[in-house]
């Protein structure tokens, strides 16, 4: 590429940058200025999102047939003095052709040029001519993405803006409406998909904006390891979060052995019950002691009381408003009449033979005096012996007494989501299984009016969530625009899915949509070929790996004494990216110990100890897995498990085994002495 054409490129960011310098300085003035914290907060957002954007501000430029050209990059930038576009925002329509041109497609462009960037200087160029002679291709820009994915690995997921496939940017800019299910093999992209999907539609739908989009993981470690994508696409508007989280439950153990009945939809009737059988009908006259005098409640009048108030239809708590109404109307009903029958004649006539107009005369005031009525001295009008002014005062006076609400309480209590969980589960410290029954059941409390609810709602590891996890979800996003991203056959958890349609019949019949990815840009094709055993029998198909790495993984056996000593050697000859030794729960704090790794883990060390669960969605440049027997039996899920694990590896994979070799490794090789996963 000629020195001229890199100047060329050099000029044009050095203009942009500028651009975006200007506009960062005036953002930091109004932040500086001070004034009203909700438009302070507003320009602090927008520095925020300038500096996500300055790595990689301008990656692209199409040359059109038609001789004009557009610069693509993470924010569109407008030149103000001739509205002159800089930039074009890859989410615009103009810059999909970017993604999607191909030579048999070109779609208008003549030349698609990869700008490469280092800070603010322009290193490279990179050119690909459109109007050749129209062969199928299947990726674009194929030397871009292959350095891209054999890149090290940081223990950061990094945006793939620069490089999207056709097949995965058709889902990314897919009509927000509806529930969309991407499914797709390990290392098909469904993360980064998913999260430049957030990114395209909150570009894209104003609305979004201000109802906010909602971003949900397996874990906090997953979480970390995704954080910075949104940012540096120019997005700091999401709220990401796991199930436990979103359920105000930040440190809920994750192992739960109830966690497939906890997960059940069976147990939305249970919290259902549970409130419903708080609520008692008693078989004798309830006596409720107010200002000494005992009044009593019988059955037939609480009966009519809970049937009102389950009428009403409203969560338990509200709905006790309206039983508690009843009652004390009741209760008022009965004071009255026996504070009329100190004053009046059965016929309802003054006992001290009063005035003739129905004025009430001193007798009469003092007679309701002693029954707990004070009347005005100097109202004398005419009137009812006990008017509704008086019906109300009383009302207030039985709802301010202890006794009257502890009588109220005994029939119909006001509950917490703690209270019912507790009657269904006992006590005890709270896992991430119990958080969905909590959610159920401060739901139907009526304890969940000041719960957020979300504009668009993605689910990364989607196949993981319970049937009760699905019912919480729904419950924050009432318009069910959802991107759903998940693999059935990496399914790990019990109560997790086997069938999507199965999943979410319940909440949207047949109403959705599926996207699959088909290409594993993450592992390589002789990684995957070790897994084909895995998979047998399943019905499913691993998914096409991009590239080979020429590393063939290996497979050793070793006696129980010797396990350190050899994932000790296999770390210390490690020298490149990132390992993660992948082991069943009850060794990681003997092989992190040996290895001297860190817990709880740090992603970004460049040697890691991991439980298959906390592997899930995350990737390393080499993986060591120990002990695959034990994983592979661990429970119904083992297979996904190992399956998962295996498929971590960008590059190098090694498999120490202890016990036997699990038939479907039997055909992995042996491990060469010199081969370590460095
Ligand atoms: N178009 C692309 N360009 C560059 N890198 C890509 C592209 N698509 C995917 N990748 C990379 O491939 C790796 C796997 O992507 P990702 O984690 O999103 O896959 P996944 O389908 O969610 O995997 P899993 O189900 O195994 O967790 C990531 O490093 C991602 O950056």
């Amino acid at each position: 590429m000629s020195g001229d054409e890199l100047d060329l490129e050099q000029e044009h960011l050095t203009e942009l940058y500028a651009h975006v310098d200007a506009l960062r300085a005036q953002a930091a003035d109004r932040v500086e200025a001070g004034g009203d914290p909700d438009t302070v907060a507003v320009w602090k957002a927008e520095v925020s999102r300038l500096d996500g954007i300055e790595h990689g501000l301008c990656f692209g430029r199409l040359d059109m047939n038609d001789g004009t050209s557009a610069y693509i990059g993470r924010i569109g930038v407008f030149r103000e003095a001739d509205d002159e576009q800089l930039l074009v925002d890859w989410r615009a329509p103009l810059a999909r052709a970017f993604y999607t041109a191909t030579a048999a497609d070109p779609q208008g462009v003549r030349r698609r040029r990869r700008i490469t960037t280092r800070g603010r200087a322009v290193v490279a160029v990179d050119d690909e001519l459109l109007d050749s002679d129209g062969t199928e291709e299947h990726l674009v820009g194929e030397a871009a993405l292959l350095a891209a994915v054999t890149a090290e690995r940081t223990g950061r997921m990094r945006e793939i803006v620069t490089t999207l496939q056709a097949e995965q940017d058709a889902i990314i800019r897919s009509a927000e409406r509806g529930v969309m299910v991407v499914q797709g093999g390990p290392g098909t992209g469904k993360t980064a998909v998913a999260l430049h999907r957030v990114a395209y539609l909150l570009y894209t739908h104003e609305h979004l904006r201000n109802r906010g989009v909602l971003v949900i993981g397996p874990s906090r470690i997953f979480l970390d390891y995704i954080g910075q994508v949104l940012p540096g696409l120019g997005e700091n508007r999401v709220v990401a979060s796991t199930i436990a989280e979103l359920g105000g439950v930040l440190e809920a153990k994750s192992a739960d052995p109830d966690a497939e009945r906890k997960g059940s939809a069976r147990m939305a009737e249970e919290v259902a019950h549970a409130i419903r059988s708080r609520v008692r009908v008693p078989d004798e006259p309830v006596e409720v002691t107010f200002e000494e005098q005992v009044l009593s409640l019988d059955p037939a009048t609480c009966r009519r009381a809970v049937c009102k108030a389950r009428e009403a239809g409203l969560p338990h708590n509200q709905a006790r408003l309206v039983f508690q109404d009843e009652l004390v109307g009741s209760l008022v009903g009965s004071l009255v009449e026996r504070m009329e029958s100190l004053v009046l004649s059965e016929d309802g006539r003054p006992l001290d033979g009063g005035s003739a107009d129905g004025r009430l005369s001193a007798a009469d005031r003092n007679a309701l005096s002693a029954a707990g009525v004070i009347v005005d001295p100097d109202d004398d009008a005419p009137r009812e012996v006990i008017d509704s002014a008086d019906r109300d005062a009383l009302r207030a006076s039985l709802l301010a007494d202890d006794g009257v609400l502890g009588a109220l309480d005994e029939l119909w209590p006001e509950l917490t989501p703690e209270q019912v969980v507790t009657d269904l589960t006992g006590g005890g410290p709270r896992t991430s299984a119990d958080v969905p029954l909590l959610d159920e059941a401060a739901a139907l409390l009526g304890h969940d009016a000041a719960k957020a609810v979300f504009g668009h709602v993605v689910v990364d590891e989607a196949q993981e969530l319970s049937e009760m996890q699905w019912r919480m979800l729904m419950r924050r996003c009432p318009s069910r625009s959802m991107t759903l991203v998940g693999d059935l056959a990496q399914t790990g958890s019990p109560s997790g899915a086997s069938s999507w349609g199965q999943v979410l019949a319940p909440h949207v019949a047949d109403r959705w949509r599926l996207a699959e990815l088909t290409v594993n840009y993450r592992t390589p094709s002789e990684i995957m070929a070790a897994t084909e055993d895995l998979l047998a029998g399943t019905g499913l198909r691993p998914p096409r790996s991009v590239r080979s790495s020429g590393e063939v993984p290996w497979l050793e056996r070793v006696p129980r004494g010797s396990l350190g000593g050899l994932v000790g050697e296999v770390v210390a000859g490690h020298a490149e990216g990132q390992l993660a030794v992948i082991a069943p729960s009850d060794l990681v704090s003997e092989l992190a110990s040996a290895v001297g790794a860190g817990l709880p883990v740090d992603l970004t060390d460049s040697v890691v100890v991991l439980e298959p669960g906390q592997a899930k969605g995350l990737e390393f440049d080499s993986v060591l897995i120990v002990e695959p027997a034990a994983i592979l039996g661990g429970g119904g899920f083992g297979r996904s498990d190992l399956y998962v694990s295996m498929t971590r590896a960008t590059r190098r994979l090694g498999v120490v085994c202890v016990g036997s070799v699990p038939e479907p490794l039997a055909g992995m090789a042996s491990r060469e002495p010199s081969s370590v996963v460095r």
